[in-house]
């Protein structure tokens, strides 16, 4: 039920209000002065306010100001109620951030067409702001695993190499990269090879710290950054990850079976590093080294 917050000091106007309101379907929360409306807005975000100007103490102004320069609250559709057509106060409210108004004596009709179109404008700011989400998302995450894609992997790490650099502190990066992983899409399917990269990528998540940052970069390659950590710290995390991988029994359909990872670590050296893809690269060369020496192990530089 849409919530409606009536603010006047006089109680018949919310009497009348409150009567057209609740008959046309709305939940109504009376306040009799500004204060009691910032206090009820804060235990309780309605969908709408409709707010009276002139009032005792907190006017509808001071109210307004303070509703809009609040990150919370900024986003309620506030309808000012005012006492003549010709109030002045009305240019300064919808320059604050007031949404309409109307004048008093209040023509019922015309509030409730005033609120159905505030109502419908914050729906759609609503639906706009969640597919942005959905977007930021779509372009960051991997689709299959919903973790960093290459391109978030780079954005996150250089920020956090920036970082590192200008307070002299560790930063290390793993690159891991399944073994002989053609060959298990080639014998179970690529279903089960999807099935191999989730499990990589849990466990993987399991063995990192939540500033660690985790991407696939594509196919069955896998990145972390991890910022604060040393060669010694980061080989442990490789291996980890590695021996977990290791003893785990993959599922799928009725067929089962095992991976294993090879794994390339290192870490910052200020005079061979000027951005991520240096120690990206190092980390793939000690990859490509850990798979000509067998596979299944780590490697750190
Ligand atoms: N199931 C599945 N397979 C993928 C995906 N992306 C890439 N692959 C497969 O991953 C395989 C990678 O094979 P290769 O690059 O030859 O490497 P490998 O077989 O792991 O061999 P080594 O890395 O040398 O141990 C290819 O068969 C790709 O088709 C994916 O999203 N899902």
């Amino acid at each position: 039920m849409t919530k409606i917050l009536v603010v006047d000091d006089v109680e018949d106007n919310i009497v009348l209000l409150t009567f057209d309101l609740e008959d046309d379907g709305f939940d109504v929360e009376p306040a009799r002065s500004g204060q009691e409306c910032l206090d009820k807005v804060a235990a309780e975000k309605p969908d709408m306010i409709l707010l009276d100007i002139r009032m005792p103490g907190l006017s509808g102004l001071e109210t307004l100001e303070i509703l809009k320069s609040d990150e919370a609250t900024r986003m309620i559709p506030v309808i000012m109620v005012s006492a003549t057509t010709g109030d002045q106060s009305i240019i300064r409210a919808l320059d604050l951030g007031a949404h309409d108004f109307v004048s008093k004596p209040i023509e019922y009709p015309v509030l409730a067409a005033r609120m159905r179109s505030a109502l419908r404008l914050i729906q759609a700011k609503r639906d706009l702001e969640k597919a942005n989400k959905e977007l930021e998302r779509l372009a960051t995450r991997d689709p299959l695993t919903g973790i960093n894609n290459r391109r978030s992997f780079f954005k996150l790490a250089e920020a956090e190499l920036t970082k590192t650099i200008r307070h002299g502190r560790d930063i290390a990066l793993l690159m891991l990269d399944a073994d002989h992983f053609k060959m298990i899409n080639d014998t179970y399917g690529h279903a089960a090879g999807d099935e191999a990269l989730l499990t990589i990528t849990e466990i993987c998540q399991n063995a990192c710290r939540e500033s660690d940052i985790l991407a696939r970069l594509g196919g069955e390659e896998f990145a972390i950054c991890c910022p604060d950590t040393n060669l010694e710290g980061a080989y442990a995390v490789a291996e980890r990850i590695r021996q977990q991988c290791e003893n785990t029994v993959i599922e799928h359909n009725s067929a089962s079976f095992g991976i294993t990872l090879s794994i390339g670590i290192t870490t910052f050296v200020p005079s061979q590093d000027k951005s991520i893809t240096e120690m990206l690269q190092r980390a793939d060369n000690l990859l490509y080294q850990a798979k000509e020496m067998g596979r299944n192990r780590s490697i750190a530089c």
